[in-house]
């Protein structure tokens, strides 16, 4: 007997191994097995059993899994996404298990502890203080002990009583550190659906009885109460016994959406389970297996998510469908939303991608026929969309980051006792420092760029490789002692609001205020409970909050994004400013927004200032029929990167000249350094290739298999498919 293995390494193919006799009984596909690979030993998957023997095969040392870890739909899954990206089976198995199941070594030792949770029984305890206990852990999920005993102390014997009466179920488990646990869980509104919100449901209650795979795009302008209808239609889902998934750009960011799933679906005892970065490898597994065995009903998270094993998948979520964060960015460069469209067809899911600025690819897709088209183009209650002012910042010089107006709109907003959101989508104080007297900037010893100027820490910081010096007191170059910041961050912002409003309490939200633990959570508290006047911030403040006090939103530098050199920039310029703007205005206040630019004509621009979706997709069709970009052609992109800057050069080409022999219908672009020439002390080359049909491009990519073995060590090749940008 013999089993074809998919093992955890980059090898382009699976390896055979010998069953030996001993092992007979216990081999199937989808179970782990360890095996000897060259010198070493390596883990991998059984993906298929022959009962013929094969001279000459090294024997399996061993079975790790009494049962499939991998169910055969899952399994099956995951070898179209392999093909689909290129990349070898054994590492896409890697990234779809947790951690701990994929390493030779064991896992380390959990600190244990005891977790309760509230049944779902109705009768109440006769005791006192049995009463109080079980009342305040029904308002909860899964409390741990040490929790409790802040509360109650010495609970112990009233929680054993209580599980004795079967009131309460009580588990051994890893200590959590799930920060969307502790939390208290808000009150349930549930709105009465407004038409448009019962239409779109009614398409999904259909789509979900029918049981087959299908795909929706819903469409709804900001604040139009989408996430309504994933509610709705995922209690359709648990009614039917099958279970969903809700899959979010970055978890981290998303607390009240979870709450509001949290909040909703207790009632019906439903489990939700988040999955986060800050699980750790024992937790991530203890979360997976309980996701397998089918008692979890509503799993919430980023990309990663896409492969928990939910064993009857009856609904997809995939919010805020246009997000660049579903992408992977190195390793296996997946996209979650296409994963999730390739799952669901092998579930018999439904497919629910939420936006109100759709990529373009997805609305296009509506256009064609291929996906539902389900639209709110009204927001909830009637409430009007906010008013978008362009302040034309042609041929005038500011002094400083904010033009009067803005300054203006910010005091009349501070006296009215609202809040204002402020979008500069840069951090830091300056984005570089500049010598006067010779124009020199400085620039990371590691990459392509500037460093970015700390002024509170007194520190030039790379946020590419996180290089970090001292600000130098004279230029290298000229030797001058003239050295200024150039530009303006968040920092800057801040300092300069802090100058012109002295009594707003002002905040500001980016990747370096919110590094700490629990640090986004409380500045969105601050929002919520009005302790915040303005909220400054990087493109983290324009995500998914509902902030009913927000009546003015400025915009800071809109047009810096639509310099980068990627055919996407127009687009994702649109939708940050729209999704930015969705924010303002959102309760029963009337909502502002204006935006600082020096190209008010762009039609990314003008039109998010109309919250014209349709007027920019038109236009930006246009441009990508015209030059054969996604949707009408296809890319993938190659990266070459290596210490060696002549070697990473001279191998780009031939690989470039070898792909060109063979070329046919696909176009070959390049090689040329890419736009980040140089990244964490590596040289970087890229070949773009471009085709109108995915199946000459998946031929091609046959050379790239086959030239990646003879590679030398020192280079790595990365394939792209379906690159989203390409720096
Ligand atoms: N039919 C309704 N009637 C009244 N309020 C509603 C209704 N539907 C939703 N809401 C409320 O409106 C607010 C906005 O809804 P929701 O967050 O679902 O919008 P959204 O479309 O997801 O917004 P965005 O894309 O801008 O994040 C929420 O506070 C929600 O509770
Ligand atoms: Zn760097």
């Amino acid at each position: 007997m013999s089993a074809v293995v998919a093992v955890f390494a980059p090898l382009d193919k699976p390896l055979s191994y010998e069953v030996p006799a001993a092992l007979r009984e216990q081999v199937a596909p989808g179970v782990r097995v360890r095996v000897p690979l060259g010198n070493r030993r390596a883990l991998g998957v059984i993906l298929e059993l022959a009962s013929a023997g094969v001279e000459g095969l090294r024997p399996v040392e061993e079975v790790l899994d009494l049962q499939p870890l991998l169910s055969s739909p899952m399994l099956a899954f995951l070898r179209r996404a392999a093909a689909y990206y290129h990349h070898p089976l054994g590492e896409v198995l890697r990234a779809a298990l947790p951690a701990g199941l994929t390493a030779v070594k064991t896992r380390v030792n959990i600190v244990t502890e005891r977790f309760y949770r509230a049944a779902c029984a109705v009768q109440d305890p006769p005791g006192a203080r049995q009463r109080e206990i079980l009342a305040w852990l029904r308002g909860r999920e899964e409390v741990p002990l040490s929790e409790i005993s802040r509360h109650f102390p010495a609970p112990h014997a009233v929680l054993k009583r209580l599980v004795e009466l079967n009131l309460l179920s009580v588990r051994e488990g890893e200590r959590r550190r799930d920060p969307f646990l502790d939390q208290p869980v808000p009150v349930d509104v549930r709105p009465v659906l407004g038409v448009d919100q019962q239409q779109a449901l009614a398409a999904l209650l259909d789509a979900l009885a029918a049981g087959r795979f299908a795909q929706f795009l819903l469409h709804g302008v900001t604040g139009s109460g989408k996430t309504e209808i994933y509610l709705h239609a995922i209690a359709a889902v648990l009614e039917q016994g099958r279970q969903a998934l809700v899959l979010v750009p970055e978890i981290a960011l998303t607390p009240q959406l979870v709450a509001r799933f949290r909040t909703r679906f207790q009632a019906a005892c439903a489990r939700v389970a988040v999955l986060h970065s800050a699980l750790s490898e024992g937790e991530r597994y203890d979360a997976w297996r309980a996701i397998a065995r089918g008692e979890v009903q509503i799993v919430i998270g980023a990309r990663s998510a896409v492969f928990a094993p939910l064993p009857d998948l009856g609904i997809v979520v995939v919010d805020e469908e246009h997000e660049s964060g579903y992408k992977q960015s190195e390793g296996w460069r997946y996209h979650a939303r296409d994963l999730a469209l390739l799952r669901a067809q092998g579930s018999a899911a439904v497919v629910v991608l939420g936006s109100a600025t759709p990529a373009l690819t997805t609305f296009y897709r509506t256009q064609a026929g291929d996906t539902g088209y389900l639209s709110l183009d009204a927001r909830v209650l009637g409430r009007p969309l906010p008013e978008v002012e362009l302040v034309d910042l042609g041929g005038r010089r500011l002094s400083g980051a904010l033009a009067p107006e803005l300054m203006e709109a910010l005091s009349a907003t501070l006296e009215r006792k609202e809040q204002a959101l402020l979008l500069l989508n840069r951090r830091g104080f300056a984005p570089y420092l500049l010598c006067r007297e010779c124009g020199a900037t400085f620039r990371c010893p590691n990459c392509e760029i500037t460093l970015t100027y700390y002024q509170s820490r007194r520190r030039l910081r790379c946020h590419y490789c996180d290089y970090v010096q001292r600000p130098p007191e004279r230029c290298s170059g000229c030797g001058g002692t003239s050295i200024e910041p150039e530009g303006a961050g968040t920092e800057r912002l801040e300092e300069e609001l802090a100058v012109a409003f002295p009594v707003a309490r002002i905040a500001r939200m980016d990747r370096d205020t919110t590094s700490r633990k629990g640090a986004h959570q409380s500045l969105v508290d601050g929002m919520e409970q009005g302790a915040i006047d303005i909220l400054i911030g990087t493109q983290m403040v324009a995500k998914g909050h509902d902030f009913p006090r927000v009546t003015l939103v400025g915009v800071i530098g809109a047009d810096s994004s639509l310099n980068f050199p990627d055919f996407r920039s127009a687009e994702r310029t649109f939708a940050l400013l729209t999704q930015v703007a969705g924010r303002a205005g959102r309760g029963t206040l009337q909502g502002r927004v204006l935006i600082q630019t020096y190209a008010p004509t762009h039609h990314a621009l003008a039109c998010a200032a109309r919250h014209d979706y349709l007027g920019f997709y038109e236009q930006e069709i246009a441009f990508r029929r015209e030059l054969g970009y996604p949707p009408f052609g296809y890319l993938i992109n190659l990266v070459l990167a290596g210490n060696q800057p002549l070697q990473v050069e001279r191998c780009a080409a031939e690989l470039a000249e070898e792909l060109s022999r063979k070329a046919g219908e696909v176009e070959i672009l390049g090689p040329a350094p890419c736009p980040l020439a140089r990244l964490r002390g590596k040289t970087r080359y890229q070949i773009l290739l471009k085709a109108a049909a995915r199946a000459p491009l998946h031929r091609l990519l046959g050379v790239v298999d086959s030239r990646r073995r003879k590679l030398p060590r020192t280079l790595s090749l990365a394939v792209d498919v379906d690159p989203l940008d390409m720096l």
